[in-house]
């Protein structure tokens, strides 16, 4: 079967231009005009954009005592419905677990996906069994990310040496290091202050975890993954303090990339403040929602370049889940949702109030992040050979966002009343119409894993530069009897 795209405004991170799309077998075979083939979509007025990718997910997660509500089926049924046509989710062992195990539960999880997907692999501790495995992992399991908790004391939390350490080893394998960047020290402390001094609502989540703490923690993953000559992704990057630390280390011409998410760039630290406890709770996350001061400088960066890619972390809590926490903010499971919402709401509140232009909207929510993560053009792009991942996107059609209508498993939505202009028409994954004018028809096991070759550019250049410059011992002609 084939599919064209007529009539469309095609969209790219480099340009926008007329262009038809012919698909077969779930592959864009040309791009251009006056196509014909069996399924015709008429996209008038519309902009054909590579589909969303999101780079931080959690389906199924199991965190503090619970699991995360969003599966592989409910969550990649959210994505498609928002215009998201690939997730990358985390493989995460507990402690003193193998890598290799964890991801045999994640594959296993994963089967029911109705989009394509891949892992990153969490580092949670550091023993010669995760150095053997991280090469498998990388050579062997299409994995070419490690994602590092400087956060979560006593559970994923790593420490100093074993960042360096596992920061050496990406360098080796030719992998890309994410890191988590909050001092979990201070938080611990933080957040026992707190509830000494009888703190222990919703609220004091974001009191034990302020922009300071962030910030330290993005300049010491970035300090250390310059010392170990490898490249840094720093997740869910929310105040300036960390922005900050990465756009001066972009400037220093190190290679670091920073991630806001739509939670951070829409919703700020007063949704704490509601005196309803649930309200609060439901959008307890971590790092929490901080003020308008810290959300202009995140969409200064996405404007700017010096923030590459926007996502969501979704990690999805029942009201029931988060109750876990009542009188103990330190028990309410982090997490919110946001994978159906992620490209409507940067629409709404990015390209329609003019702080992004639609080729930055499709930059930061695919083009770049296909990049970064080594799977352009396959994905992110419009071209021929590319995965058909596509949106028809409609700029004029609107929507009230609310719970009782969401694919989402979860029974709140963080942004329920807001009010979008701009939503997927079409969502097409690999040429399959999943989703068209909000009614789903994607077929859950469509989704595949997406493996993802080490790099070879960035980390070929930075340890090329790393040897060159590196510590020499200086060879004398005269060394003198040592002294008394
Ligand atoms: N972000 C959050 O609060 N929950 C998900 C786990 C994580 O990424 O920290
Ligand atoms: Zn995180």
């Amino acid at each position: 079967m084939s599919t064209v795209i007529k009539n469309g405004t095609v969209v790219t991170a480099d340009l926008t231009y007329k262009a038809d799309v012919l698909i077969e077998d779930g592959k864009i075979v040309e791009v251009g005009d006056n196509l014909s083939g069996d399924e015709t979509l008429d996209a008038t007025g519309c902009y054909v954009m590579p589909g969303g990718i999101d780079p931080h997910t959690h389906l199924e997660m199991p965190f503090m005592g619970t699991y995360s509500s969003d599966d592989f089926e409910s969550g990649t049924r959210a994505a498609l419905a928002g215009g998201t046509t690939m997730v990358v989710d985390f493989a995460i062992p507990s402690p003193g677990q193998g890598l290799l195990d964890a991801l045999q539960m994640w594959d296993n999880k994963s089967t029911r996906a109705h989009c394509d997907y891949s892992f990153h692999m969490a580092i949670t501790w550091w023993s010669e069994q995760v150095f053997n495995e991280m090469e498998t992992v990388v050579r062997e399991k299409g994995i070419n990310t490690f994602k590092h908790f400087m956060a979560y004391k006593g559970a994923m939390m790593v420490n100093d040496d074993e960042l360096f350490a596992s920061f050496q080893r990406c360098a080796e394998l030719g992998a890309l290091p994410l890191v988590h960047a909050e001092n979990g020290d201070v938080v611990a402390d933080l957040q026992q202050k707190f509830l000494a001094e009888g703190n222990d609502g919703p609220e004091a989540h974001a009191y034990s975890r302020p922009p300071a703490v962030e910030g330290e923690a993005t300049n010491r993953a970035i300090m250390i993954a310059d010392m170990a000559g490898v490249p840094l992704y720093v997740v869910h990057t929310s105040c300036e303090e960390s922005h900050e630390a990465i756009r001066r280390a972009r400037q220093q011409g190190k290679r670091v990339y920073g991630e806001p998410l739509i939670q951070h760039l829409t919703l700020d630290e007063s949704e704490y403040a509601h005196p309803d406890w649930d309200h609060a709770a439901r959008r307890v996350m971590s790092p929490p929602f901080r003020n308008k001061q810290h959300q202009d400088s995140l969409w200064a960066g996405l404007a700017s370049g010096s923030l590459s890619v926007v996502a969501t972390d979704h990690c999805a809590f029942t009201t029931d889940q988060k109750r876990y926490g009542v009188g103990d903010f330190t028990k309410i499971p982090n997490g919110t949702g946001g994978l159906e919402d992620r490209m409507p709401m940067l629409w709404t509140y990015g390209v329609e109030t003019g702080r992004i232009t639609p080729n930055e909207f499709v930059a930061v929510t695919s083009t770049n992040i296909a990049k970064i993560l080594n799977i352009y053009p396959k994905k992110g792009a419009i071209m021929k050979g590319a995965d058909a991942d596509l949106v028809v996107w409609d700029p004029a059609k609107e929507k009230t966002i609310s719970a009782s209508s969401q694919q989402s498993a979860i029974d709140y939505n963080v942004f329920e009343g807001k009010h979008v202009k701009g939503l997927p028409r079409y969502t097409l994954t690999r040429g399959r119409v999943a989703v068209h004018d909000g009614d789903f028809k994607g077929q859950e096991g469509h989704g595949e894993f997406v493996s993802r070759e080490p790099f070879q550019a960035v980390n070929k250049a930075l340890s090329t530069w790393k040897e060159l410059t590196a510590p020499r011992k200086v060879e004398r002609t005269g060394i003198p009897a040592s002294g008394v």
